[in-house]
């Protein structure tokens, strides 16, 4: 019921695919993407999504029919059919044949989101047995990392790949902890058993009992059928609890017990059902302090305390950054089946230096947003999102002031204290930084300097002439 939901997008337009995978993502659902309905019937014999989001125009099986045939043979699945503004026959259409609901191109994301919602919680409704297994999305577990505090992190993963040991790792959104706590399990001796991830802050606080023990028939309102929770799904591998320290209290205390008894009852159960599982929490908070405020239990704290793995700010391992995009330029073309694009020296110099706040997360999806939008195969540094361009106009003067507005408040202060032929000081100031600044980049060499600056060779020369800058000539050639 609060797994996360399961929806299949079926479109042969990648942007289409690319948008609507992103913000259903983020929305906490898993989608899949598809390029066509092709083999879509097939696939839901063996397994049924919560939601289909499919378009009308396709090459091979059209929308339409493909929404008649899911409609005749899987009618629990509901199906949201998507085509372009203007063609009202089509709506009219999608309605008749037994769409959920029918979404206009161009569609508002959030309005999509939420239409996907009301499909899935209707779904749900009505599905009264037969809940498919959701596990998380096989994910390529390579992890980027030379940088020293990276390599720590590998040798302990290396360190732990004989033992069952409980672990906690730290860091800030967006690191890599789930990244890290896939490689833990894999390197395990449970590597071939399942790896399962619950996201405490996800899941609706009345839910996460049911969620993580599962339910009996009955044991709640829209319990219509009995349904395995995580602990039990996860048995013989690895349970991941991110953002643990989201967890209500009254869970901490049942889950500190399955850990000292393994064994459990499912809500609304009264048989003990054993399993055994090796927990990896993870969190972005400090947990000593919520124990020291009391919102964490601190005995459960010591339980899961045992081995610490903490995961560096992006910021904190910069060296990585030029590899982790590169990484992810590769993995956006694969995914939307696009030439990789690569990035100009000096754009990827400039992205090492931002402060990247969403760590790890947010640098892939720059890599994907590139990927889409940049015009070329190269990436200048005017194809950046407009955000990351403005971190630097503001962050390139101190008081997070951009150039222009300290130019004018120098002005301004000048004039007030009564100065005249100002220009005679700034123009003059004004060049000699621009100059400065170029030769800076071109370790001396006028003649690229003046490329650099727009100017003739010449120009530059007599510039540095009248302003006395005399940088010395170097390997003029
Ligand atoms: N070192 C790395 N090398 C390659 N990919 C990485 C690396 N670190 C993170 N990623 C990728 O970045 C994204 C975010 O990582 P992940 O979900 O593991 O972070 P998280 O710390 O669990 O975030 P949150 O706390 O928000 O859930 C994932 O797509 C992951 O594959």
């Amino acid at each position: 019921m609060s797994q996360p939901a399961n929806v299949w997008i079926i479109d042969d337009d990648q942007s289409i695919r690319w948008v609507l995978e992103r913000a259903l993502s983020q929305a906490g659902m898993q989608p899949r993407v598809f390029e066509s309905g092709e083999g879509i019937l097939m696939r839901l014999d063996h397994e049924q999504p919560d939601a289909i989001v499919s378009d009308i125009r396709m090459p091979g099986i059209d929308g339409i029919t493909l929404l008649s045939q899911v409609v005749e043979k899987h009618p629990d699945v509901p199906v949201i059919i998507m085509t372009a503004h203007s063609d009202l026959d089509s709506a009219v259409t999608s309605y008749q044949t037994g769409a959920f609901e029918y979404l206009p191109k161009p569609f508002d994301v959030d309005d999509a989101v939420a239409l996907v919602k009301r499909a899935v919680a209707h779904s749900h409704e009505k599905r009264a047995t037969g809940e498919t297994h959701t596990e998380s999305p096989q994910r390529s577990a390579e992890i980027i990392g030379e940088a020293p505090a990276m390599q720590e992190v590998f040798r302990a993963i290396g360190r732990l790949s004989h033992s069952n040991i409980t672990v906690l790792i730290n860091g800030e959104s967006g690191t890599g902890k789930e990244l890290v706590a896939q490689a833990l399990h894999n390197h395990s001796p449970r590597a071939r058993n399942p790896f399962i991830a619950l996201n405490m802050a996800a899941i609706p606080k009345d839910l996460i009992e049911s969620e993580l023990f599962g339910h009996e028939k009955g044991a709640f309102t829209g319990a219509a059928a009995a349904r395995q929770g995580r602990f039990e799904q996860a048995n013989g591998g690895t349970l991941f609890l991110d953002e643990i320290g989201d967890m209500p209290a009254d869970t901490q205390t049942r889950l500190l017990r399955v850990l000292a008894d393994g064994e459990f009852y499912r809500v609304g159960g009264t048989t003990p059902i054993k399993v055994d599982v090796r927990i990896i929490a993870a969190t972005h908070q400090d947990l000593e302090k919520l124990v020291q405020a009391g919102s964490f239990r601190e005995d459960l704290f010591h339980r899961l305390n045992v081995i610490r793995i903490h995961l560096p700010k992006l910021a904190e391992r910069r060296e990585d950054i030029a590899r982790l995009m590169q990484h992810f330029l590769k993995r956006a073309a694969k995914e939307l089946a696009v030439e990789p694009k690569v990035l100009r020296p000096e754009a990827e110099e400039y992205l090492t230096t931002l402060p990247w706040p969403g760590n790890v997360r947010q640098l892939e999806n720059t890599c994907r947003w590139l990927t889409v939008m940049a015009s070329g195969r190269e990436i200048h540094i005017d194809d950046l999102p407009p955000e990351l361009l403005q971190q630097a106009e503001t962050e390139t003067t101190a008081y997070g002031q951009t150039w222009q507005e300290g130019l004018r408040n120098w002005a301004d202060q000048e004039l007030k204290r009564g100065k005249k032929g100002i220009l005679d000081i700034a123009v003059p100031e004004f060049e000699k930084i621009m100059i400065e600044t170029a030769l800076k980049h071109t370790g001396g060499r006028r003649r690229d300097a003046s490329i650099l600056l727009g100017w003739g060779r010449n120009t530059l020369t007599r510039k540095i002439n009248e302003l006395g800058l005399d940088h010395p000539e170097s390997d003029e050639g």
